[in-house]
C-alpha cells in the first residue's frame, strides 16, 4: 500500500525501505529522537524523501499528491497537534469532514459511532479550551478516524498516528489500539508510533524499531526481543509468559 524507498530527511531518518500494507496496524517504536516522527511525516507526505529515495502510495509517488488529493488518500495525527481557539468538540470534527463534504448525515452518524469507544459524549458540547490533555487527544483522534471512515471517505486507504497514546488513560488507550486494528480489518494500512512496548507486542500485526534513524528490526511482535530493547533502548529486561501472551519487564 504504501511504500518506502530509500526513505531520507536530512540526517534525521534513512535510508529505509518497507511497505505498510493494506488491513495490518504496523506499530513503530524506538527511544525518543530514533526518527519516529520524522518517518510519519514523509510517509503523510508532509516531507519528500532526500535524493533517489521515494514515497509510493498504491504504486504512485506521493509528491505528485496534490493537498487535495493527500487529503482524500489519509489523515494524519500529529504529535502535539494544534487546537483552533474558539471551537467546540464537534466543531473540530466537522472542520476535517470540510474537505470530504462537510457535516452531513454519515459525519453525524460516524461522530456517534466514535462517541463510546472514545468517551466524546459529554465533550463533543464542549469549547476545546476547557478540555483536559487527555479529553483533547481522545478528540483529535476521533477527528483522523473520521477523515478515513468508509461511509465518508471511500478514497481512503492509510491511517498515521503519531503517539496517539500520548496523555491518555489506560481505558482509552486500550479503546484507541482496538479502533486502530478496527480500521485496518476495514482494509486500510494503519500506522502509529507508540512508546509502550508492551502494547506494541499485544496489537501490533507488524513492528518497526527504528534505531537512531534506521530500521533495527521489522517484522511480527516476536521481533520485540530482550537483546533488541537491550541494544536499542539501554534497558534490561526479563520476558513474562502468560496465556500464550509476552511481556517485558524492565529489570532493577
Ligand atoms: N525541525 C527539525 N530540525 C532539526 N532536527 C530535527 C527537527 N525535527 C526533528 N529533528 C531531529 O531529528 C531526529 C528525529 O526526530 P523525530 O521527531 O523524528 O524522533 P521521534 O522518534 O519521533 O522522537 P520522540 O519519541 O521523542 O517523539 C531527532 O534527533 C530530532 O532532534
Amino acid at each position: 500500500m504504501l511504500e518506502l524507498d530509500g526513505f531520507v530527511q536530512a540526517r534525521r531518518v534513512g535510508p529505509v525501505s518497507g511497505e505498510f500494507t493494506a488491513g495490518r496496524l504496523t506499530l513503530l517504536i524506538g527511544p525518543n529522537g530514533s526518527g519516529k516522527s520524522s518517518l510519519l511525516a514523509g510517509a503523510a507526505g508532509l516531507s519528500d524523501s532526500d535524493g533517489e529515495g521515494q514515497v509510493r502510495l498504491a504504486g504512485q509517488a506521493l509528491s505528485g499528491f496534490s493537498l487535495h488529493e493527500l487529503a482524500r488518500h489519509r489523515a494524519m495525527l500529529a504529535q502535539q497537534a494544534a487546537l483552533p481557539h474558539g471551537l467546540r468538540g464537534y466543531e473540530l470534527l466537522a472542520l476535517g469532514a470540510e474537505p470530504l463534504g462537510g457535516i452531513n448525515e454519515a459525519v453525524c452518524r460516524v461522530m456517534a459511532e466514535l462517541a463510546g469507544p472514545l468517551g466524546l459524549e459529554s465533550l463533543y458540547a464542549r469549547p476545546l479550551t476547557s478540555l483536559s490533555g487527555g479529553e483533547q487527544q481522545r478528540l483529535l483522534i476521533a477527528g483522523t478516524l473520521l477523515q478515513v471512515h468508509p461511509d465518508i471517505n471511500p478514497d481512503a486507504r492509510l491511517l498515521l498516528l503519531d503517539e496517539p497514546l500520548a496523555g491518555l488513560d489506560w481505558h482509552h488507550q486500550l479503546a484507541t489500539l482496538r479502533l486502530l486494528r478496527r480500521y485496518a480489518t476495514r482494509g486500510l494500512a494503519v500506522v502509529a508510533s507508540i512508546h509502550d512496548i508492551n502494547l506494541a507486542c499485544q496489537y501490533a500485526d507488524d513492528v518497526w524499531c527504528l534505531h537512531q534513524g534506521k530500521l533495527a528490526a521489522r517484522g511480527g511482535p516476536g521481533v520485540i526481543t530482550p537483546a533488541l530493547i537491550a541494544e536499542v533502548f539501554k534497558v534490561r529486561v526479563r520476558v513474562l509468559e502468560q496465556d500464550g501472551r509476552r511481556m517485558m519487564l524492565p529489570e532493577e
